[in-house]
């Protein structure tokens, strides 16, 4: 720092009058710390620089320029000139008078003093190494006291000097090892320097090889992009090209359409082609953008070049100025070397300069520290840029080419959807042609029909114009129509209304006729049934089976008629005998026969008939087979009731029926239910407690059946409950009487009439002669039983053919249980099984008589009740021997067979010509009457009986 501004001329004359101005030691604007002479006078104006700016304390300490070493080493130097200069001049003032006033000036003591010393004091020894060279010799003592005083002074000064010397001899060492470690300092700072430059670049090129491997730049990551787009748009092309090969290979395999299917296509594919054109572009405007941004970087690069090169360029001049100050302290040091005045300033001047060197050194080298990492940064920065320039122009180049092979297949592509597209125009072109040929042919042809219609027209106007008038009169008759309606509607109310009265007074006549017809044919039946007689008897012969063992015995005794299926010849005891009855059935006959025969008898039970059919003859003759039958072959009971079945449905359009089922047995004159939880409960038969007169079992179970498959349940129940008791009462089976009761009850839905019919069918028990059979104990018992029932069964039968008052129906259970089928206008069947064995003769005989004698009873009821006024037992009917005469009140004789075919064949002649047999009357009748013996007449019979 500059402490003072006075002028001080340091020399004695103008010749060295270099005159210090303060501003020549201002640092110049650039803060360089070069001293400056005010006067151009060559390089002598900087000798008295130092030694004068250090004594007047014009220096500070903090020397702008002592961060210099140069500068620092240039003042030194200075320093040392103006020592040896200042020696001389001393020299030369010892020579002079010693009246001689000292030329300094009181305000410059030192200067004084160190002038006096040197005209004193022993040069040789104060010069010393500074100024060797020159010696003067000196005059051995003064008088004078102040030449004592001076000598003293000098002798004194001599003594600092020498400590000077030393001082200055150490502070040279340490100069020196300054220098040396300043010199290897540098020498390490420039090591230390090239180090980190290699590290630089060695930073600098991993940072390259881990950019690599992460594909690091956004111009990379742009160029991926790119690459990934350029392969979709190479695949979306190879598809398009598919597409186009397959639209080819379609339409050289394919006729040319001629829809717009095609045209469609082609515009989608247009559309693609377009698309993929504006995908181009925009990739195109891409790379315009990506050649602009690395236009941008390289501008940048070079502008940080050129910075880079600025402080390049700043850092070596730098350098040169540090360099060029470092040799100016070198000199200054020197110079002060030589300079023995004022050491110790310039040792503290130098000690305080060399710290600030230091100081400026290590700023510095922080700076050079500073400029060499931005030096290195900027390198690299540099290096990196390059890099990236070339990544960029390689994948510029890369796409470019990419682009170049796009365009050349966007061309390909286009050239081929041209071509496409021209076939598909002239495609278009053809069909239009075509399409408007024959839209000309059909114009042509419409013309032509519009010329007919034209022609139609002009024919038909007469027509539209009679239709016009037609229409016209139409409306008219259109809006009269309400009132003619109304009007017709009227006397059409009235007519019908008069027509359905005329209707009901026809109907209400026709049902008084229907009526009265009704009563009229119930008359007749009545009649009828009372001039025929309504029981029926027929014989069936079962074949020999192989019970009847072999040998005479089980010859065959029955023989028949071949002209008349009523009569049967049976040779017992060498004689035979003729026996005609309404029908027989030889062994061959089947069960369907059978039934034929008696179905009709089964229907007239739906009409309202009581119908009892009841098969009569010895054990073993075949009852049950006829009555049941066997599961493959059913008898008239199943058959009986499928018959029923199949009525009712034919008739369930106007007759609604329910059929119900009872089953019971009578053994030992004993009711049990077949059907029933308990069959060995012992039924009773009693009257109805209503008063209808009506017999009814209490207890009997009865089965309501809607099918086939009930009727089977029923009688596999029924047939069960009988086996069981039949297996108890071991060989009693055909000591009891089995019924089946079927009860059909029908409802004509449009007259309101019910109807009640009830079939019994009986398979009764066998007639065997126990009086012969010298039969005992619970058998002889079971055999009174039966005679007593099927006497009493004779019995009715006799009473009611024969008109007698009183009917003995509660003779027995059979014939009390069968009244309603017996009595009033019921039909009976008794159907006689037949053994043909020689064995059974005698008990065929009987069952043939009693057979006989029923149906007589019928042919003849007035003549013949006197012969039958007593009903045979079976006793008597033993006692007939076939041989015997006949007496003329049996019914049984003893014909020649030729005698007895032609005069039953006269009699059955007489009845089917008459109307057939009862059954099928009764069939016919039973449509016309509904309803059957009212409960007065059932009444009647029972108190007849
Ligand atoms: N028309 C026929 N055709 C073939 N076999 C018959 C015929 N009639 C009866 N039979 C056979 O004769 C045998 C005796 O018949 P069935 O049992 O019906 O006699 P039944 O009179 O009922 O005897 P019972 O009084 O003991 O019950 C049976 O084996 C049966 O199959």
């Amino acid at each position: 720092m500059i402490t003072s501004r006075t002028a001080w001329d340091l020399g004695s004359g103008p010749s060295s009058g270099a005159v210090w101005n303060t501003k020549d030691l201002v640092p110049d604007g650039c803060g360089q710390d070069r001293l400056s002479a005010g006067s151009g006078a060559g390089t002598s104006p900087r000798v008295p620089l130092l030694p004068t700016l250090l004594h007047h304390k014009i220096l500070s300490v903090s020397w702008p320029d002592a961060a210099n070493p140069r500068g620092l080493c240039r003042a030194l130097q200075a320093l040392r000139d103006t020592a040896c200069k200042r020696r001389e001049e001393t020299q030369h003032q010892d020579l002079t008078p010693a009246t001689e006033e000292p030329l300094a000036s009181p305000c410059e003591p030192a200067a004084a003093t160190a002038v006096q010393a040197a005209s004193t004091m022993n040069l040789e020894k104060a010069g010393g190494r500074i100024c060797s060279g020159k010696r003067a010799s000196l005059p051995a003592a003064r008088p004078f006291p102040v030449i004592q005083k001076v000598m003293a002074s000098m002798a004194h000064l001599q003594k600092e000097k020498l400590q000077l010397q030393e001082e200055l001899l150490g502070l040279q060492e340490k100069l020196a090892a300054q220098e040396n470690d300043e010199l290897s300092l540098s020498l390490q700072l420039q090591g230390q320097v090239e180090t980190l430059k290699a590290k630089v670049l060695e930073q600098a090129q991993e940072i390259g090889r881990l950019r690599s491997e992460l594909g690091g730049t956004d111009a990379e990551k742009h160029r991926d992009l790119l690459a990934a787009e350029n392969e979709r748009l190479r695949q979306e092309m190879k598809a398009c090209e598919g597409e186009l090969r397959e639209l080819r290979r379609q339409q050289q395999q394919q006729a040319p359409c001629r829809d717009c299917h095609h045209l469609q296509e082609n515009a989608g594919l247009q559309e693609q082609l377009s698309q993929l054109q504006r995908e181009a572009e925009e990739t195109r405007a891409k790379l315009v953008e990506l050649d602009l941004e690395v236009q941008q970087k390289t501008n940048r690069l070079a502008e940080v070049e050129l910075r880079l090169k600025d402080s390049l360029a700043e850092r070596a001049e730098e350098e040169e100025r540090l360099s060029r100050r470092l040799r100016d302290s070198q000199e200054t040091i020197a110079s002060l070397k030589s300079q023995p005045q004022q050491i110790k300033y310039i040792i503290k001047t130098v000690e305080v300069e060399s710290a600030k060197a230091k100081q400026a050194l290590c700023e510095t080298q922080s700076r050079n520290q500073y400029l060499q990492e931005q030096v290195g940064m900027q390198r690299q920065v540099l290096k990196e840029m390059e890099q990236q320039l070339q990544n960029s122009q390689k994948t510029e180049a890369q796409l470019r080419a990419q682009i170049v092979m796009y365009e050349a297949e966007l061309e390909r592509a286009h050239g081929q959807m041209l071509e496409e597209m021209q076939a598909m125009e002239e495609e278009k072109n053809r069909a239009i042609e075509e399409a408007f040929s024959r839209a000309q042919v059909e114009m042509k042809a419409v013309h032509e029909n519009l010329a007919g219609v034209r022609t139609n027209l002009l024919t038909l106007q007469p027509a539209l114009r009679t239709l016009t008038h037609d229409y016209n009169s139409l409306k008219r008759q259109v809006r009269d129509f309400p009132l003619l309606l109304q009007e017709t509607l009227r006397s059409a109310r009235a007519e019908i209304s008069q027509a359905i009265e005329e209707v009901h007074s026809t109907n209400r006549e026709l049902l008084r006729k229907y009526r009265r017809e009704l009563q009229l044919r119930k008359k007749c039946h009545n009649e009828l049934v009372r001039l025929k007689g309504n029981i029926r008897v027929f014989g069936r012969v079962r074949p020999i089976t192989k019970e009847d063992g072999e040998g005479p015995e089980a010859a065959n005794a029955v023989t028949f008629d071949t002209d008349d299926d009523a009569v049967l010849h049976l040779l017992h005891k060498g004689k035979q005998v003729s026996f005609e009855l309404d029908k027989v059935f030889p062994p061959q006959a089947s069960q369907e026969e059978v039934f034929q025969e008696v179905q009709a008898l089964v229907t007239s039970c739906i009409d309202g008939y009581n119908v009892c059919i009841f098969a009569y003859g010895q054990t073993g003759a075949g009852k049950t087979y006829t009555m049941e039958g066997t599961a493959a072959n059913p008898g008239i009971n199943q058959r009986a009731l499928q018959l029923l079945f199949s009525e009712v449905r034919g008739k369930a359009a106007d007759w609604d029926y329910t059929i119900t089922v009872s089953a019971a047995e009578i053994y030992n004159e004993s009711l049990r239910d077949l059907l029933g939880k308990e069959p060995q409960e012992k039924l009773e038969i009693k009257l109805c407690p209503d008063g209808s007169g009506q017999l009814y079992v209490p207890g009997l179970t009865e089965f309501r059946v809607q099918s086939v498959e009930d009727i089977n349940k029923v009688f596999d129940f029924g047939h069960v409950k009988r086996v069981t008791e039949c297996t108890n009462l071991n060989e009693h089976s055909s000591r009891s009487h089995a019924l089946l009761i079927i009860t059909v009850r029908g409802l004509d839905r449009s007259t309101g009439l019910r109807t009640t019919g009830k079939l019994n069918l009986v398979d009764l028990a066998g007639s065997e002669r126990v009086g012969r059979s010298g039969a005992e104990g619970s058998r002889l018992r079971e055999a009174q039983h039966i005679n007593k029932s099927l006497s009493a069964l004779g019995d009715v039968i006799y009473a009611l053919r024969s008109r007698q008052g009183h009917v003995p129906f509660r003779n027995s259970k059979l014939t009390y249980l069968l009244q309603d089928s017996l009595s009033g206008d019921s039909k009976t069947l008794m159907m006689v099984q037949v053994s043909p064995a020689e064995k059974n003769t005698s008990e065929t005989l009987c069952s043939l008589k009693f057979a006989e004698r029923v149906r007589s009873v019928e042919l003849g009821p007035v003549s013949r009740k006197a012969e039958l006024a007593s009903w045979p037992s079976q006793e008597q009917l033993e006692g007939d021997s076939p041989g015997s005469a006949a007496t003329p009140g049996r019914g049984h004789t003893s014909h020649s067979p030729g005698q007895l075919s032609s005069r039953s064949a006269s009699i059955r002649r007489k009845l089917h010509t008459s109307g057939g047999w009862w059954g099928t009357l009764g069939a016919h009748m039973g449509s016309l009457h509904p309803r059957r013996l009212p409960p007065q007449a059932r009444g009647k019979a029972c108190m007849r009986e």
